[in-house]
């Protein structure tokens, strides 16, 4: 390890802790802790210059904004919430497809005929009048919901910071209304809350993220795209097929319409005898099998595989492309 190392700052508990680990190791990315599970640093097998630092989603953004940290998992409500300057600090190279949750406006079922922001405006007024004081939103997501009830026009509220179990304000009287995260539904079903029609502030799920501010020395540089290449190459290799046919070279003439219309490629270039081998998106698959057929091809085969490597990738040319 030295000080220009690639740090990769992984969740360390939390929901999105096993889906991460599970994310790197499908990826052939297997971190080695060295001092056993509650070491809080580790390595990555067979990449060099990598530390990897084990931190809650929550710290992890902050490691990425100062640039402590120069890739890291985490989800994108909390990148939105702690980044004022999201879009300079960090730069999002991929969605993941896991961590998936809501961050949205809830009020209580008894108010029922509140259905949307604009109806908060008449809610304000009213405990205004009632009460004497301004309508109270219990959060921890302060930064998200000052902008977006701004964008809504609703000025007379109070934020009420919340560390934890946020849906029982209503209840326990501390606020009238919530901002907080949800999944399934039931914490708020629970606590007899409702979302608002327009009040999914942000659809969040969990990112592969890297910091624009971190020291990007050549060796971070090199390690992040060994990195990214096997990343890259196991959702390429996720989300296409190899397809091998005989195919009478008299008929391989028909071949080049088929792969035009579905995007697919000869990787070992023309076939020189009966064995063709293309390669495509998954989702085309019978579609080019049918067409394969039609030109007589026999003994078709589909296979997956574990990792595709091409030439380049979308994932180390958006960070490189970035970083500049
Ligand atoms: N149902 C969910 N509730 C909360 N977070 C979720 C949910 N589903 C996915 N997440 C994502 O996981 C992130 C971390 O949430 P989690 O509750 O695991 O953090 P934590 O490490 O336990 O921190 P805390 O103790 O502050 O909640 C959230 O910010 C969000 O991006
Ligand atoms: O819509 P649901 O599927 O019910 O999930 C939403 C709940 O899950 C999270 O809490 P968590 O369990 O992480 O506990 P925490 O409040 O301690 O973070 C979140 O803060 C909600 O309370
Ligand atoms: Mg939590």
């Amino acid at each position: 390890m030295t000080e220009s190392s690639l740090i990769i700052a992984v969740p360390s508990k939390g929901r999105l802790q096993e889906n991460a680990a599970a994310f790197f190791a499908r990826a052939g990315l297997v971190f080695t802790q060295s001092r056993g599970a509650r070491d809080y640093r580790g390595t990555l097998a067979g990449v060099p210059n990598v530390e990897v630092a084990f931190l809650s989603a929550s710290e992890i953004v902050t490691r990425l904004a100062t640039g402590a940290a120069h890739l890291g998992i985490t989800g994108e409500d909390l990148i939105r919430e702690q980044i004022s300057d999201a879009d300079a600090a960090v730069e999002i190279l991929t969605p993941l497809g896991f961590g998936n949750a809501n961050v949205v406006v809830a009020v209580p079922q008894a108010w029922i005929d509140v259905r949307t922001m604009a109806d908060l405006d008449e809610v304000a007024a009213d405990i205004r009048a009632r009460h004497g004081y301004k309508m109270r939103v219990a959060t921890k997501y302060v930064n998200l919901t000052r902008r977006f009830f701004a964008e809504k026009g609703i000025a007379d509220y109070r934020i009420v910071e919340s560390l934890g179990a946020t849906e029982g304000a209503p209840g326990a009287g501390s606020a009238e209304l919530i901002v907080d995260i949800t999944t399934t539904g039931a914490t708020l079903a629970a606590n007899a809350l409702k979302v608002l029609d327009d009040g999914v502030i942000l659809r969040s799920e969990a990112n592969l993220v890297a910091s624009v501010r971190a020291p990007w020395s050549p060796a971070a540089r090199e390690a992040a795209s060994a990195v990214l290449a096997r990343i890259a190459a196991e959702e390429e290799a996720r989300t296409s097929r190899e397809i091998r046919a005989a195919l009478d070279p008299d008929r391989a003439s028909g071949l080049a319409g088929i792969l035009e219309d579905f995007g697919a490629t000869l990787p070992f270039g023309e076939p020189e005898g009966r064995e063709t081998v293309i390669h495509c998106k998954a989702s085309r698959v019978f579609e080019i099998v049918a067409g394969l057929q039609n030109l007589g091809a026999r003994n078709v085969t589909v296979r997956a595989f574990d990792y595709l490597f091409r030439p380049t990738n979308a994932l180390t040319e958006r960070l490189l492309r970035r970083l500049g």
